[in-house]
């Protein structure tokens, strides 16, 4: 805990994420037993000005679908859904000084420094507190015991989501990812069908291919190459699964085996976290 408060005292930018989120939280919302389908969370989503909006993350290996279902929720439920590493990639687009640095880093899979992810999300959450913002989906952080413990200095999350997928269909899936270069939409050219074997249940996942005016503007992340998904999944392995015992022994995760692509998926994680999409919204997010 000395680093730990050492790297509170000595940087403006955790300081900054220290008093930002402190900032009127002061809700801790109990969970029952985290396990994938008996778990209930105790939150009511009513926006009375005396509650807080949720503040969860979500956890999982590189390329499992976390900005998928973070982004989807994030909209359900009406709270900002931060991706620290589309953070990175902003200032990695920028001209900025530190570009050439975070370039070297992400492209061969590795983690950025606590130090500056901290200072990357604490002006986020900054810029998102000056535009009103409330509450949080946090996706792709905390990245390692030492995010997780200043996070835990500084706030009370409720709900921690872990997904999960086996590790093929995760390479597969990675490789597939593209991106519109102009509106910045994911997209995914991978057609998974995985048969059932061994007892291992089959998978099915069709590809989620863009609509006409971005098929021409498809780009490929550098860090999406075969060899750098494989070092990033050693890296989650290593640096990135303890934070799974971090919130398991807490009370607070709740592993979720997705069962599928989208269609599947996205109901099942609804009726475990006892969300309901509205009418209006569901041809919308077929
Ligand atoms: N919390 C974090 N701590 C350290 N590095 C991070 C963090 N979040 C993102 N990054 C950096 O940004 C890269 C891309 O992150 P992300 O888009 O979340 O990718 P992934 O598909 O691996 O989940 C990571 O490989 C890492 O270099």
């Amino acid at each position: 805990m000395a680093v730990l408060n050492r790297l509170l005292r000595s940087t403006t930018s955790a300081a900054n994420l220290t008093s930002y989120l402190r900032r009127g939280f002061a809700t801790t919302v109990a969970t029952d037993s985290p396990q994938t389908g008996s778990f209930t969370p105790s939150l009511t989503f009513k926006k009375d000005p005396q509650d807080r909006n949720v503040q969860w993350i979500f956890l999982g290996c590189p390329g499992v679908g976390k900005g998928t279902y973070a982004s989807r929720l994030s909209k359900l439920l009406g709270v900002p859904h931060i991706a620290t590493g589309d953070l990175v990639r902003e200032e990695l687009s920028s001209s900025g000084p530190l570009a050439s640095t975070l370039a070297e880093i992400v492209n061969q899979g590795k983690l950025v420094s606590d130090e500056l992810i901290i200072k990357l999300l604490s002006k986020r959450l900054e810029m998102g507190e000056a535009a009103g913002e409330s509450g949080f989906i946090l996706d792709g952080f905390p990245r390692t015991i030492n995010q997780a413990e200043i996070l835990d200095e500084v706030t009370d999350i409720d709900l921690v989501v872990n997904l999960k997928l086996r590790e093929d269909v995760i390479v597969a899936k990675c490789l597939g990812r593209r991106i519109c270069s102009e509106c910045g939409k994911n997209f995914n050219v991978a057609h998974i069908d995985v048969k059932e074997e061994n007892g291992s249940p089959g998978m099915y996942m069709a590809p989620l291919l863009p609509p006409d005016h971005c098929a021409t503007k498809m780009v490929t992340r550098a860090d999406d190459t075969e060899e750098v998904v494989k070092k990033r999944l050693q890296i989650y392995n290593e640096m990135s699964q303890p934070v799974e015992e971090f919130y398991r022994n807490r009370g607070k995760l709740m592993d979720f085996d997705l069962p599928g692509g989208i269609p599947e998926s996205w109901p099942k994680l609804l009726h475990v976290l006892n969300l309901e999409q509205p009418e209006s919204r569901r041809s919308a997010a077929a």
